[in-house]
């Protein structure tokens, strides 16, 4: 399997955005290093979250990246992604490992080296860890654990840590230090008046 890249974007398919726009433009500049998760509303049908992942894979599929698919493992088996995320009110990680089978890839979110010790232990190949930061992309999370939550967690299991929450390239070197693999991000790309541009800073600030 190949390695899992530094740099996921979760696409903001809240109206008034672009997903696809936001997905091509980080793809010119991030390629293989880019994994793209398709994460849609709760209130999105099973045939938008297809429709939408198929393109995503479409767009990935040239430049190497991987396409995941939030929370819909039937929609990721079904257009081919490469694999799903799950959190605590998704399928259990064991039962999602069952689903996706012995090589898809398995993102789980754990918040706590506990949780993600069973998480691991359940399947993850990696773990989605945060908020690190306080965010206004998604409501009703815990209070951000900052850069010492992550450091817990990476020291507590040994697959890759992408952290989550208020992610922005300035926040990158922290959460670095802090032992995580790589990020994950919606707004800082999304929203961003040049998502290329933000892309590369991001990428810059894993790489370097
Ligand atoms: C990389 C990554 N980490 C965490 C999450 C959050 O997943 P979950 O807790 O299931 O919440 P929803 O995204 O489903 O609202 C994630 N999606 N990706
Ligand atoms: C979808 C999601 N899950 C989180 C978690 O901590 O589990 S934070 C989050 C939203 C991340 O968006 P942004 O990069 O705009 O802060
Ligand atoms: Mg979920």
């Amino acid at each position: 399997m190949p390695s899992l890249g530094r740099l996921h974007l979760i696409t903001d398919t809240r109206p008034g955005r672009d997903p696809l726009a936001v997905v091509r433009a980080a793809l010119t500049v991030a390629h293989a290093d880019l994994v793209v998760q398709v994460r849609v509303e709760d209130s999105a049908t099973d045939r938008e979250a297809y429709d939408l992942t198929r393109r995503v894979l479409a767009l990935c599929t040239p430049y190497g990246a991987t396409c995941l698919v939030n929370d819909r493992l039937h929609v990721a088996l079904a257009v081919g992604a490469a694999g799903g995320h799950v959190g605590a009110d998704d399928l259990p990680v064991a039962a999602a490992r069952r689903v996706l089978g012995p090589t898809g890839v398995l993102g789980a979110t754990a918040r706590a080296p506990d949780p993600a010790r069973q998480a691991v232990a359940a399947g993850a190949s990696y773990l989605g860890v945060g908020p690190c930061h306080t965010t206004s992309t998604k409501t009703g999370l815990p209070d951000p654990i900052g850069p010492a939550g992550v450091r817990a967690v990476v020291d507590a299991v040994d697959v890759p840590v992408i952290a989550i929450g208020g992610v922005t390239a300035a926040r990158v070197p922290a959460l670095r230090a802090a032992g995580a693999y790589g990020v994950a991000v919606v707004g800082a790309v999304s929203a961003a008046a040049d998502p290329a541009l933000a892309t590369a800073e991001l990428i810059e600030a894993l790489t370097c």
